[in-house]
């Protein structure tokens, strides 16, 4: 049994965690973290919950929680995030960090990216990005995990099994992806509030969006097993907000190579997740409700007018996000890496 505290438990990754870890039988949430000091009711906070755990939501210090828990999710912002897991790590709490701090591979990238320095950079680069599809042999047994970002996640796994068949080029791919509003949070914002995006589809962070490099790095580093020469990868992507509570689907374009044609490229996607609990490939292009609140991201892949097309989905709040950060949770504490996600 590992006994879990959860930070940020009053925001939509934290109640998605919450669902997930009310029918684990190796957690045992013990503390729940906010920086407010009125210690609400968990009902309070998120009423769907009622009933499953009789918990309030409490400002512990690090060392509180160091006594109450083993193991960390923390759901927070960037940069808050990483602050707790210092503090965390150093007092002998494994952690999943939901937030970006721990998912570039240096300092000045994140500065150059998040627009301030990072407050634990000694821990970039080397902690596991926890994408179990492409780096499992890494997250076993480890006590930090950056969980991926939600983006990332949907062009990371269509994009690499492509890389890796040799059937695309690394040079000139395209990841256009389109996200629910849940995707930003329940912090209220303008870009999310109501009549600002109901009944309206917006591009935002158009060439500045912090998962640019994300994708860049993990793409460079899933792909590149072989050949160290290889040129690290940059995606041209641009994210869209869509009027629906959850979901990712992302369109990607890439130049083909080799023996690129619908049938190849469908079964580099096949045989990448034959084995794989989560991930499928489909052969119709997929829709964002046919993985709504699971764990799974469907692929689909064809050739169409001199380019490789790759669709791929995932629902932003569990694969891209809660689910991915239990399936890390069960490889990092020894539990079968599907409990509590089927
Ligand atoms: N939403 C999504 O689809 C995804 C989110 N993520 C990442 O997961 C993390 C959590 O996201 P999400 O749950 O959506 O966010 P929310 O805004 O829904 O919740 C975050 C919670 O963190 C607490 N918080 C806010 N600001 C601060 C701060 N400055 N310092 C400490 N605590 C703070 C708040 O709790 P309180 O007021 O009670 O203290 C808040 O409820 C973020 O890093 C996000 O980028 C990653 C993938 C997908
Ligand atoms: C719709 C929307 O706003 N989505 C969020 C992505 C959420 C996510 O994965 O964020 P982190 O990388 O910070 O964890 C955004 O674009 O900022």
């Amino acid at each position: 049994m590992a006994r879990v505290a959860i930070y940020g438990a009053s925001g939509y990754t934290g109640l998605e965690l919450l669902k997930l870890l009310a029918r684990h039988p190796h957690a045992q949430v013990t503390a729940l973290l906010t920086r407010q000091d009125e210690a609400p009711h968990l009902s309070e906070i998120h009423p769907q919950l009622t009933g499953s755990f009789d918990l309030r939501l409490e400002n512990l210090s690090v060392d509180q929680v160091a006594e109450r828990a083993d193991v960390a999710f923390t759901c927070l912002p960037h940069a808050a995030s990483a602050e707790v897991c210092a503090d965390l790590l150093s007092r002998g709490v494994k952690v999943v960090d939901l937030s970006a701090d721990y998912r570039l591979g240096d300092a000045g990238t994140y500065q150059q990216w998040y627009g301030h320095e990072h407050p634990d950079a000694a821990r970039l680069g080397k902690t596991p990005y926890g994408l179990p599809e492409l780096f499992r042999e890494q997250i076993i047994g480890a006590d930090l995990i950056a969980n991926p970002g939600c983006y990332p996640t949907s062009a990371i796994l269509a994009l690499t099994p492509l890389l890796r068949a040799g059937l695309i080029e690394r040079e000139g791919i395209v990841v256009d992806s389109k996200s629910g509003v849940s995707g930003a949070g329940r912090t209220p914002k303008l870009l999310t509030h109501y009549p600002e995006c109901n009944e309206s589809f917006s591009a935002y962070g158009v060439g500045t969006h912090r998962h640019m490099p994300e994708i860049d790095r993990v793409l460079s580093m899933a792909s590149d097993q072989s050949k160290a020469s290889h040129k690290a990868i940059e995606v041209l992507f641009t994210p869209h907000l869509v009027p629906m509570d959850r979901g990712i689907l992302s369109t990607i374009y890439a130049t083909p190579k080799g023996d690129a044609t619908p049938a190849s490229v469908m079964a580099a996607l096949k045989e990448a997740y034959a084995n794989e609990p989560f991930v499928s490939a489909v052969e119709a292009p997929p829709a964002t409700k046919h993985v709504a609140h699971t764990n799974r991201c469907h692929v689909y892949g064809t050739v169409v007018r001199g380019k490789v097309l790759l669709v791929s989905v995932i629902d932003n709040l569990i694969k891209g996000a809660s689910g991915a950060a239990v399936q890390n949770f069960n490889l990092m504490c020894g539990f079968d890496e599907t409990t509590a996600l089927r």
